[in-house]
């Protein structure tokens, strides 16, 4: 037999076989849009560390919600950035009905009602201090009354209509205590996106100016209760523990950094298995592309079919848009 028999390359050599054996193809149903939302009427504000993201007002959010659904991505997930007129020690104006993010929601369910919703919940843009949770008098952030305020966020946001209540806190046991509290209220079809596996990392600068935390934050880290960079057998555990206590979706973040941890958890648990490509991962791929030293549509498109490879089902990006166009040609 002469050499070599077997050539990888064959199949290779043409489009049309090299489409029919791709294992992965990334879809505008894959993706997630992530937006912030600011008060006021006809407000854009440009996240600096984010060029191309703005801050929008509710208004501008329904333009944007518009072209989700025109492009066919699935679901929205939205954070507010109330500013610092509302934030306290409790951030009480977490579960206000009348709140920035309640008002969005229902402008938003009333226009786009196909469009999925998804909340964040975590204390952070509501206290003065940045953290996700409440805090003792040592700045330790406090697990069962931090939950206590989640439910209470997590009530208010599925009363306004949110689809998807999405943890991003890190706090143990909030998965379940939420679970059993929308089902006491009757909110028995609002899913619960668990983010499971986040770790305490510093690619998530960009989104803290975005939401107007960092400076609040300050010196302050998220390391008692976010995940160490470290690890992965504990991400399998957290997982495992928010499947158990009723979450409808798990996720993992950040994204690229963290590609074999999403492939465990997917191999693990076969659940729905989301990922998120964080604020500094967006800054990082803008960055080069502005420069001119990488082709944008290019990296963007294979960083997020990397993410499918991986494992993931839905990707929240703040490419979801442009990644969507690219996708359809436009
Ligand atoms: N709960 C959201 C974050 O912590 C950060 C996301 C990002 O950096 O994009
Ligand atoms: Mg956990």
């Amino acid at each position: 037999m002469s050499f070599p028999a077997i050539r990888m390359r064959r199949m290779r050599r043409d489009a049309f076989s090299r489409a029919l054996m791709r294992e992965n193809t990334l879809l505008p149903s894959d993706l997630i849009m992530v937006a912030f939302v600011i008060e006021g009427e006809g407000q854009r504000e440009a996240v600096p560390s984010m060029p191309g993201v703005e801050r929008l007002s509710i208004d501008g959010l329904l333009d944007l919600a518009g072209e989700c659904v025109r492009l066919g991505i699935p679901a929205l997930a939205l954070f507010p950035s109330p500013g610092n007129g509302v934030k306290t020690e409790d951030a009480r104006e977490a579960w206000n009905p009348d709140a920035l993010m309640q008002r969005a929601t229902r402008a938003l369910k009333a226009k786009y009602p196909q469009l999925g919703l998804i909340g964040d919940v975590a204390l952070d843009p509501y206290t003065t201090h940045g953290q996700d949770g409440l805090i003792d008098e040592n700045g330790y952030v406090m697990n069962e009354p931090t939950i206590e305020a989640l439910i209470k966020m997590s009530l208010a946001q599925a009363e306004a209509g949110m689809d998807f209540v999405a943890p991003s806190d890190m706090m143990d046991g909030r998965i379940g205590a939420i679970r059993d509290a929308l089902e006491e209220a009757g909110h028995i079809h609002t899913r619960i996106l668990a983010y499971s596996a986040k770790y305490a990392s510093s690619f998530y600068g960009p989104f803290r100016d975005a939401v107007g935390s960092a400076a609040n934050l300050g010196k302050g880290d998220k390391h008692t209760y976010q995940m160490d960079v470290g690890n992965s057998d504990e991400a399998l555990r957290e997982v495992e523990l928010d499947i158990a206590e009723g979450a409808d979706a798990v996720m993992v973040k950040p994204g690229m950094p963290y590609l074999d941890v999403l492939r465990r958890v997917k191999d693990a648990f076969g659940m729905p298995t989301f990922v998120y490509q964080v604020s500094g991962e967006y800054a990082m791929l803008k960055a080069a592309a502005q420069n001119g030293w990488l082709n944008e549509k290019a990296v963007v498109l294979e960083s997020l079919v990397a993410f499918k490879r991986a494992g993931a089902d839905a990707i929240l990006t703040y490419y979801a848009i442009d990644a969507a166009r690219w996708l359809k040609g436009e």
